[in-house]
C-alpha cells in the first residue's frame, strides 16, 4: 500500500481567497484588519513561521506588525505588551509565538490577550471555552488538523483518534476539537508507556511532538489515517515531519510535510483575524 497524500495547499488557497474578500470589504469600509505577532525567541522554526505569516497576511490584505521582544524578555515585558495590544482599538488580532524564553509557560502570560483578539487561541480562557463547547478561537494548528481531515471526508464520529503530544498549542486543544466531533480520543506524551501499542489502536493518528520521524511504521495500524503536524528544521535547511516517510507503506492516507497541515494553519490564523 502507498498512502494517499492529504495535501493542504489547495484548501489553504480556498481559505485565503475567502479571507481576501472579507479583508477587502473591511478595508473599503474604513480600515484593513490588523494582526500583531509578538515573539520572544531565537527559535528558527518560529522565525520562519513569523516571516511566512507576515507575508501571507500582506497578500490577503491584512496589515501585520511583528513585535520582537527578544529571547531575554521577562513575563512582565510580555504581559505588558499583550495588554497594550489588547487595549489598542487599531489591533484586531494578537498572537504570541512559542517557544517562549526558557522557564516561561504560554499559559502564564497568554491570559493577557483579550479573548476577542486571541486569534491563536492561546488564552487559557479560550482553551477552557473550547473544552466546554463555548464559542472561542481554536489554536490555528489544531483547527488545521480537523479542517484537513474534513477536506478529505475522514469520518471522525466513533473513530479512535490518538494524538501524540500534549502541548497547549496543538495536543490539548486538538483533543477537545476531536472529542467535539465524537471521536474516541487518547492523548500520548513523552511518559507514555509502550507508545507503539497505543498508537497502533488509532484509526486517525496525529503526531504533534516536534521530534523528527518519531513515528515509524511500527507505530501505525495498517490502513490508518496519519496527520503529521511536525515541522522540524533539518541541518540542510529543509523541513522534516514527526512521521517517518516509511509510514506511507502502512497508512491509507498521510499528510505531507511540507504542504500538509502547515499551509492550512497559516490560512486559518488569517481567517481568525478577519473573523
Ligand atoms: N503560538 C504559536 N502558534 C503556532 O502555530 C506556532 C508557533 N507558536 N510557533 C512556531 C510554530 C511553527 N508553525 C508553523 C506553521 C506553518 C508552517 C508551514 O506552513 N510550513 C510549510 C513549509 C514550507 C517550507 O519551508 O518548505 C509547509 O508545511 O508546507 C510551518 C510552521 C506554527 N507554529
Amino acid at each position: 500500500m502507498t498512502a494517499q497524500p492529504l495535501g493542504g495547499r489547495e484548501l489553504a488557497a480556498r481559505i485565503r481567497a475567502r479571507v481576501t474578500e472579507l479583508a477587502g470589504a473591511r478595508r473599503a469600509g474604513g480600515r484593513a484588519p490588523r494582526l500583531v505577532i509578538v515573539t520572544a525567541t531565537d527559535d528558527e522554526a518560529s522565525a520562519w513561521y513569523v516571516r511566512s505569516l507576515a507575508s501571507a497576511a500582506g497578500k490577503v490584505g491584512i496589515d501585520c506588525d511583528v513585535a520582537d521582544l527578544g529571547p531575554l524578555a521577562t513575563a512582565g515585558d510580555i504581559t505588558a505588551r499583550l495588554t497594550a495590544l489588547s487595549q489598542d482599538d487599531a489591533v484586531d488580532g494578537v498572537m504570541l509565538q512559542t517557544p517562549l524564553p526558557a522557564g516561561l509557560a504560554l499559559a502564564e502570560v497568554s491570559g493577557a490577550i483579550d479573548p476577542a483578539k486571541d486569534v491563536d487561541g492561546a488564552n487559557p480562557l479560550s482553551l477552557g471555552r473550547l473544552a466546554v463547547g463555548r464559542p472561542a478561537y481554536a489554536p490555528a494548528t489544531a483547527a488545521a488538523v480537523v479542517a484537513l481531515l474534513d477536506e478529505y471526508a475522514v469520518d471522525l464520529a466513533g473513530a479512535r483518534a490518538v494524538v501524540v503530544g500534549r502541548s497547549a498549542v496543538v495536543g490539548k486543544p486538538l483533543a477537545h476539537l476531536l472529542l467535539d466531533r465524537d471521536a474516541t480520543v487518547t492523548v500520548c506524551h513523552s511518559r507514555t508507556r509502550d507508545l507503539a501499542a497505543v498508537t497502533s489502536t488509532a484509526d486517525v493518528l496525529v503526531a504533534a511532538v516536534g521530534r523528527t520521524h518519531l513515528i515509524t511504521p511500527e507505530h501505525v495500524r495498517a490502513g490508518a489515517v496519519v496527520v503529521d503536524v511536525g515541522t522540524n528544521p533539518t541541518p540542510d535547511g529543509g523541513l522534516a515531519g514527526d512521521v517517518d516517510p516509511a509510514v506511507a507503506s502502512v497508512a491509507s492516507a498521510l499528510t505531507p510535510v511540507p504542504g500538509g497541515v502547515g499551509p492550512v494553519t497559516t490560512a486559518l490564523l488569517l481567517q481568525n483575524v478577519v473573523d
